[in-house]
């Protein structure tokens, strides 16, 4: 029998996101499995648009209708968070779950100072006093390179930059030490020098407190240097999923092979990958089968079918004709 240390922190199965759209429902999250174990460090890449926000809002249960999930589990510590209602669900984000999003105003509540928010985050889930709180919130801010956070918890978010609101978030995400967290390109905005910092603290967090990381990036080159592991997305569907390791030195999809060639790093966002003829196609009008097929140099009739997620050279490759050459 497996004992709770070895469950996954989380373990996400067959998780499917639908949109109902003029003449259908598209699928922003189809099919999507992977696991995060505590202390790893998952980076979920993808280029603008494959779904990767989409899956993080289905996890922390924040689809807002018409969307729905159709299919799949959330298994966290080895209860389905899909089987939790609105208050269950609300109790654990903000504790044991945190979420960073791309878009600081939305973990950050305008009308408060910042003290008020990071002390009510940390006593209403401990018997901490407010002032051994309040030290805790100034330790945190330092953390996350703010400097006289003395002074700066007692401004109100509008007082920051965008890059200033982006860090106290994280500062909040991190203060209980939650299990899990899930971040949504929360350091694009920052300066690369403030970005390796942040992510080596939250590396540090990952290592001691045993927090399970999902980093969402389009930016491979972070993924590189600081996850353990990396699933990549592309319209909907994860279609490879391994080590760092051995995904991004021997990529064996087509799409990451050519995400690896094109280097986003160096790319503007939005504009097509060199390396990667045409760019995503809408939801709406995804060829059936493969949906990587029609800008894949190695399609043949048989990617009319959709490939099943399957083992292949010790990571999972949704792939019917994937790239073997070595050194590759
Ligand atoms: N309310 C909605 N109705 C229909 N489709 C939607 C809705 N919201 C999002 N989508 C679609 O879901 C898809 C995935 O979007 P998502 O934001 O998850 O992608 P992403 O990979 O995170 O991109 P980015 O890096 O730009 O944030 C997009 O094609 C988007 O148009």
């Amino acid at each position: 029998m497996k004992s709770q240390a070895d469950l996954p922190t989380l373990a996400v199965s067959g998780l499917t996101t639908e949109f109902p759209v003029a003449g259908g429902i598209v699928r922003p999250v189809d099919d999507v499995s992977f696991e995060v174990r505590r202390g790893q460090i998952m980076g979920l890449v993808g280029e603008s648009g494959s779904g990767k926000s989409m899956t993080a809002w289905s996890i922390m249960g924040m689809v807002d209708a018409p969307g729905r999930i159709s299919a799949g589990s959330i298994v966290f510590q080895g209860g389905d968070l899909r089987t939790l209602d609105e208050r269950a669900l609300r109790a654990l984000r903000g504790d044991r779950i945190a979420m960073i999003f791309q878009d600081p105003a939305t973990s950050l509540n305008p009308v408060l100072r910042i003290d008020t928010q990071m002390i009510e985050a940390i006593t209403a889930h401990r018997p901490v006093g407010r002032r051994a709180a309040r030290e805790m919130a100034r330790e945190a801010l330092a953390r996350v390179g703010i400097a006289s956070p003395e002074e700066r918890l007692l401004a109100y978010p509008h007082q920051f930059s965008g890059g200033m609101r982006q860090r106290v978030a994280i500062a909040i995400a991190m203060l209980n030490r939650p299990d899990l967290i899930i971040c949504d390109e929360p350091t694009t905005a920052l300066d690369v020098t403030i970005q390796s910092q942040i992510l080596g603290q939250m590396q540090a967090l990952c290592r001691e407190a045993g927090t399970a990381l999902v980093w969402i990036t389009h930016d491979l080159s972070v993924v590189a240097g600081f996850a353990d592991t990396v699933a990549v997305m592309y319209a909907g569907r994860i279609v490879e999923n391994g080590t760092v390791e051995r995904v991004l030195r021997h990529p064996r999809h087509p799409y990451t092979h050519g995400l690896i060639a094109s280097a986003p790093s160096r790319n503007p966002r939005g504009q097509p990958l060199p390396q990667i003829p045409g760019m995503v196609p809408a939801l709406s009008a995804l060829p059936d089968g493969c949906t990587f097929r029609n800008r894949c140099a190695r399609a043949t009739e048989v990617c009319r079918r959709v490939p099943p997620l399957e083992m292949l050279d010790g990571r999972q490759l949704r792939c019917f004709h994937p790239v073997m050459e070595e050194g590759a």
